[in-house]
């Protein structure tokens, strides 16, 4: 049944089931009071407009439940296809985008022209006030060109990949931020940097939530993507990860592909002190809700032993 909105109907719920639902949260609501998460929303995860105003509700709610959450999007289908309209070839590496001075124009014009501006307006629509920036602004992120090398397989020879304007975060000046959460909006965040010379540079989203949740001294880092967590070799989803555990997957080849700088970012920011790091399923509606609010959450929780460390 669907009401005239075109929204699904909610189900019955029993007094005795909301009552449940409401006292494991409360806890949780307390656990989280007054501290920083920082919500990584994915490009894949963005996939219709109805899951869009579900995510940005969550958002509005944890802000309304003492939470300050900061919002750094990504959004790379979206520039893929910005890309192909523009017949400009696009290829990855290791999961991250190279991009020529002609790219970097574009993946700037969609991350933070459109697409943020499109995460705000739907945060406001749910009744919050959001204030979308870039990286740029206020020198919030200082970039500069990420050095990667990778092994030739046939000689062994260390190479450098030259991948362009992708940048990594050198210095994040989060006051910025805390200006804005002190005004009470929310903060959007697009992955663009400029260097100090003045250079723009693509930063892959999930890198830079990690820096933004290092500098803001985060509890929890949620990265929203197509898939419920990291899976097996058997496709299943893996609850629990250590640092030592979530590396061997991708020394062994399980882990591939855009999951890499996801994980890759997830041991980083523990080691760096956030407490945790969760990779979920952005399709599904309230992920945002589920996670941080049930006893079990709902993703892949990458922390520094892999056992649950709810304090
Ligand atoms: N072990 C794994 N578990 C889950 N997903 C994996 C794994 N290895 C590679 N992937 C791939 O990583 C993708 C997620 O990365 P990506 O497409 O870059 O997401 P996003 O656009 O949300 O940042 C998954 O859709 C999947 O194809
Ligand atoms: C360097 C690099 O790869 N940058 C990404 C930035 C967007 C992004 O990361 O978006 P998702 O989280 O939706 O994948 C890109 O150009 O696609």
């Amino acid at each position: 049944m669907t009401k005239p909105s075109g929204e699904t109907a909610v189900p019955h719920i029993s007094r005795e089931d909301k009552a449940k639902v409401l006292s494991e949260a409360l806890p949780f609501m307390q656990r989280y009071d007054g501290r920083t998460v920082v919500v990584k929303y994915g490009g894949h995860a963005m996939g219709s407009p109805e899951l869009s105003r579900r995510f940005a509700r969550d958002i509005v709610q944890l802000k309304q439940s003492g939470i300050n959450p900061i919002v750094v999007h990504g959004g790379g289908p979206q520039i893929g296809r910005m890309l192909e309209r523009l017949q400009i070839n696009s290829a990855f590496e290791d999961g991250l985008r190279v991009t020529d001075r002609e790219t970097v124009g574009v993946v700037e014009m969609v991350l933070a022209g459109s697409i943020n501006k499109q995460v705000v307006a739907d945060i406001q629509y749910a009744g919050g006030r959001a204030i979308g920036i870039s990286g740029k602004d206020g020198n919030l992120v200082v970039a500069r060109k990420l050095r990667r090398t990778r092994k030739d397989p046939d000689s062994n020879i260390e190479r450098i990949l030259d991948l362009g304007f992708v940048g990594e975060p050198e210095e994040v000046n989060a006051d910025v931020l805390e200006g804005i959460a002190a005004s009470d909006a929310i903060p959007v965040i697009a992955p663009i940097g400029t260097s100090p010379e003045g250079d723009t540079y693509n930063i892959n989203a999930d890198t830079f939530a990690g820096a933004i949740a290092v500098a803001t001294g985060a509890k929890r880092l949620l990265l929203l993507t197509d898939v419920e967590g990291v899976l097996d070799r058997n496709k299943r989803l893996i609850r629990e990860l250590s640092l030592a555990e979530a590396r061997r997957l991708v020394h062994d080849g399980t882990i591939s592909g855009g999951m890499i700088p996801k994980i890759e970012t997830c041991i980083s920011v523990v080691e760096q002190g956030v407490e945790g790091a969760v990779i979920l399923d952005g399709r599904v509606p309230h992920i945002v809700l589920l996670e941080l609010f049930t006893e079990h959450g709902v993703g892949t929780r990458v922390s520094m032993t892999g056992a649950s460390d709810d304090d």
